[in-house]
């Protein structure tokens, strides 16, 4: 199947080159489609991105402080609630299975790439405006969207749970509704032509960041192997 997210986020994509393959198709992504990845790697993966997904709900409610639209604050708030509402719920019940009850995964201590990924998310939207932030959050939630369309809905065990949960029908409308109002708040603030801003280089340095650290966040998924 194949995804469109808006053209902001297919611009972003393009100028990511390299960086958005080796996210997209990394090892681990290739060990959840076939089935090889061992589950230790994947449970200290999920362990890690419960965590991961606390700071990303804290970063997009950031979204909703610097939001300039009624319209930005409502795909904000919408995004916060399927992650802490929905997405986590895939952690919670994978992990309650494997005897890691909620509480641990809450406090679990967080790797270094986690810590580097989200506190650097945080960052830009602390330091930044709204597309600051945007342009820092986009990686991770069009990328997880490209996976899950990609490797679709027909997976057998051990993995089709989270690959069900990024393929299914909820999460791609959250893509899709983030890539409309993305496109949406850059013609508001850049115009037209947001590629001839002086702005968008710092954009997309930002976007092509937050696109390594999610390479290096697979990279340490596969450490627990
Ligand atoms: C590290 C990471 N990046 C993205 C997603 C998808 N929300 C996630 N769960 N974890």
């Amino acid at each position: 199947m194949s995804v469109s997210y808006g053209k902001t986020f297919a611009s972003l994509r393009a100028g990511a080159d390299q960086a958005w393959e080796d996210y997209t198709r990394h090892a681990f992504v290739e060990g959840l489609c076939d089935g090889t990845l061992p589950r230790t790697a994947f449970l200290h993966y999920l362990v890690q991105d419960y965590v991961f997904l606390i700071h990303f709900s804290r970063a997009w409610s950031l979204g909703l402080v610097k939001s300039e639209t009624l319209d930005e604050m409502k795909v904000c708030a919408g995004t916060v609630d399927a992650l802490v509402n929905h997405e986590m719920a895939l952690h919670v019940q994978t992990c309650a299975a494997e005897g890691i009850d909620e509480e641990t995964l809450f406090t679990a201590a967080e790797e270094a790439e986690n810590l580097a990924y989200t506190r650097y998310v945080m960052d830009a939207g602390l330091q930044g405006d709204f597309l600051d932030l945007m342009a820092a959050l986009a990686p991770c939630v069009f990328g997880y969207g490209e996976i899950g369309a990609r490797l679709g809905t027909d997976h057998a065990e051990p993995y089709k749970d989270w690959i069900n949960t990024y393929a299914g029908a909820e999460y791609q409308e959250v893509c899709e509704t983030v890539g409309t109002m993305l496109d949406a708040a850059v013609a508001r603030r850049l115009g037209d032509d947001p590629q001839s801003s002086p702005r968008w280089a710092h954009l997309q340095n930002r976007f092509t960041r937050a696109t390594e650290l999610e390479v290096s966040f697979w990279s340490m998924g596969l450490r627990g192997a």
